[in-house]
């Protein structure tokens, strides 16, 4: 059963970067997700096809009228029943990989991308079920939240990776961060490969990356690791880690 994407957004042309190449495009091709697009503008009924006009109260900006995007939602859920209406925005749940499972888990969402300074609230109230963020930061449109959350979760859905366990070794899976990665050649003016990755002890390699995962998340993300907890094994390799590195 793919998992379905509605978006609804002004610049559906923006959308090509997830359906022309790589893991998305590919996943999208092979129908492991689907993507479909609906333009607010399509549902306008006036001569000028218009989907903004200018805040009550004043101040800067459009804001994007209620009724185009009610018409466009009330379509997009008629073609997608399952779905549920998320709207991107600095307002909503900051998502993180967790985050990304949980989305991943289900069989569809509508997207909703806005413009100008966002949309009469009266639509968020009561046509939108989620409303997400992905980073406290102000952006011009939707359309890129909503791809970076397609490709987060895109690339969860099995087959969607060449090789099933790339995905459980990105980083921020199990919440910690990434080990550093090294191809050939083996020496270079940079400096050499950890010997441990050129020789074939599958079990010493397994335990140098984890020692390194935990070691950077400790270093750079300790947030993470509170929040994560670490069993006997993982305390042993992270104090490895410490120990090594010590100043
Ligand atoms: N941090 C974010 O996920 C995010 C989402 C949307 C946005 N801008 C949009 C919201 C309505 C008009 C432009 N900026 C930032």
């Amino acid at each position: 059963m793919p998992t379905r994407f509605d978006v609804i957004t002004l610049f559906p042309d923006l959308f090509r970067i997830l359906l022309d190449q790589g893991v998305t495009g590919r996943a999208l091709a092979r129908g492991l997700a689907e993507l479909h697009l609906w333009n607010p503008r399509d549902f306008t009924h006036d001569v000028h096809r218009t989907v903004d006009d200018r805040p009550y109260g004043g101040g800067p900006g459009m804001v994007m009228k209620v009724e185009p995007l009610r018409e466009a939602i009330q379509a997009a859920r008629a073609a997608a029943p399952q779905s549920r209406v998320a709207y991107l925005s600095p307002q909503g749940r900051v998502l993180d990989q967790a985050a990304m499972l949980e989305i991943a888990a289900c069989p569809g969402w509508i997207l909703l991308a806005g413009r100008y300074e966002g949309v009469d609230e009266r639509l968020i109230e009561s046509h939108v079920d989620e409303e997400w963020s992905i980073g406290d930061y102000v952006l011009s449109g939707g359309e890129l939240p909503a791809m970076v959350v397609m490709d987060a979760v895109i690339r969860l859905l099995p087959g969607a990776l060449g090789h099933a366990d790339s995905a459980r070794q990105d980083s921020h899976m199990d919440g910690l961060l990434d080990c550093p990665h090294y191809t050939r050649p083996e020496r270079i003016e940079e400096g050499s490969v950890p010997s441990v990755l050129i020789g074939g002890d599958h079990a010493a390699i397994k335990r140098w990356r984890l020692r390194q995962a935990l070691g950077r998340t400790w270093q750079r993300r300790p947030d993470l690791l509170k929040r994560r907890g670490l069993s006997e094994a993982e305390r042993t390799l992270l104090d490895e880690f410490i120990l090594a590195h010590r100043e």
